[in-house]
């Protein structure tokens, strides 16, 4: 996953006559020994990768953001286009980012691409992006609107150290293009971007050598990024833009209910290393290495993943959403909850019941308890299989079966997820993922 970067806005010769002007981007370096302060910090975190530009502007980008330096505190903005109605793991990232900076002092802006995610950006991609209609993309504006906001209402409320942030604010930039007229914009603004600096673009260039070309509206595109920065300049003293790279997994469950769960569950899953305790939480770099000590002697308590998932579910979800998450957990694991265990994916119920055997099965017309007890090979063959399931000691989904040949029910044995979770005795678990012909 790519880190987000820093662009920074400085003295420059670009919008001419739009005083005060300039966006200079001087190429693009690893950040090396010119991160100084807070930015040596979150380097160390692996949170900021590269520095834009990092030398060559009147005021180099470390010293924009330390305390002392009579350039405190700054504004920073990143932008988060709506291409789907929720938020995704890629921009937790860069909103983390912001965070940081806003622990930092720093007053940050999230800005919500209504206006740009209709014409869609072309870095990093190969083909042009679907379309997206206007009323499409105004409703995930409003959804990854909340989800901003009630991130950093989370962020303010339950992470908070005590000392005094910078703002976060929240803002779309269809705000300022729905009032602007075309020609007024190209008259005013067009004359400042030069062709050959735009053709030049890595991201142009790919697309232009692909079969499909590329369209004026994508090709736009970066003219608006740039403009945005431009007026988060002008209207809030904005100079740096925090940017990230990334296509992520999607913090979004189906129902209100199994939201949290789903969230808790594929994170566990997908954080598997001390680099994301880094990136996506912030516990500071020492309590860090100490839990990763204490996952070296005991690493099947998977310590950091559990604990990266409680912290991100925090955020994402608040504090009630995390106990949420773990009551269900626990439902699934422990209690009678079918609710419980039908919301989950193979890999979900893999990873809360660890010790269970997986199998694919076929699902056969007439398949009875018994047939499913000896192909998930559960028990031994012959009468004795059969006693421990007329004695009640076997049970699927967490109901008891006692007879073995009453035929499998869709609903009850087979949950609607396809799977059924096979338990024998007291604890011994088995997952069986059906496969329909
Ligand atoms: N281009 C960014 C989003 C973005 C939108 C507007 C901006 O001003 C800046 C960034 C992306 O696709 O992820």
């Amino acid at each position: 996953m790519a880190a987000p970067m820093l662009r920074c806005f400085s003295r420059g010769r670009w919008f001419g006559s739009l005083r005060p002007s300039g966006v200079l981007f001087l190429g693009l370096r690893e950040a090396h020994s010119g991160a100084r302060g807070l930015l040596a910090v979150q380097k160390a975190r692996g949170l900021f990768k590269e520095f834009f530009p990092e030398r060559g502007t009147k005021i180099e980008l470390p010293e924009l953001f330390d305390r002392g330096t009579g350039n405190f505190p700054q504004t920073i903005y990143c932008g988060f286009d709506p291409t789907a109605n929720s938020l995704h793991v890629g921009h937790l990232l860069a909103l983390l980012g912001l965070f940081h900076l806003q622990r930092a002092g720093h007053n940050v802006i999230a800005l919500v691409g209504g206006a740009t995610a209709r014409l869609g950006d072309p870095s990093g991609r190969t083909k042009e992006r679907e379309a997206l209609d206007a009323e499409r993309v105004r409703s995930n504006a409003r959804a990854l609107r909340q989800g901003l906001e009630a991130l950093g209402a989370n962020h303010q409320e339950l992470f908070a150290d005590g000392r005094p942030w910078g703002s976060f604010t929240v803002l779309d930039n269809s705000t300022w293009y729905q009032q602007q007229h075309l020609v007024d914009f190209l008259a005013a603004v067009g004359g400042h971007f030069r062709m050959g600096t735009l053709l030049s673009r890595l991201s142009v260039q790919t697309r232009l050598k692909s079969p499909e070309g590329m369209s004026l509206a994508e090709f736009f595109y970066q003219v608006l990024q740039a403009y945005d920065f431009y007026y988060l300049f002008q209207h809030y003293g904005c100079r740096v833009q925090l940017e990230f790279r990334h296509a992520g997994c999607f913090l979004k469950g189906k129902g209100i209910r199994d939201k949290n769960l789903v969230c808790y569950i594929q994170l566990t899953l997908y954080f598997l290393s001390q680099r994301y305790l880094k990136l996506f939480t912030f516990l500071p770099l020492p309590e860090i290495d100490h839990i990763m000590q204490l996952h070296e002697k005991e690493p099947e308590k998977r310590g950091p993943q559990k604990r990266l998932a409680a912290e991100v579910t925090k955020l994402v979800h608040g504090q009630e959403g995390l106990a949420s998450a773990k009551r269900w957990c626990t439902q699934a694991l422990y209690h009678s909850s079918i609710d419980a265990l039908e919301v989950m994916s193979d890999q979900e119920l893999k990873e809360l019941f660890k010790e269970a055997s997986f199998s694919e099965l076929v699902l056969d017309p007439g398949t009875s308890v018994l047939d499913t007890c000896r192909k998930a090979n559960a028990i031994p063959d012959g009468p004795r299989g059969y006693r421990m399931i007329t004695e009640g000691g076997v049970s699927i989904n967490h109901r008891q079966v006692t007879n073995p040949e009453s035929v499998l029910v869709v609903g009850q044995h087979i949950l609607k997820n396809g799977l059924s979770l096979l338990k024998i005795g007291k604890r011994n678990f088995y997952i069986i993922k059906w496969l329909q012909l």
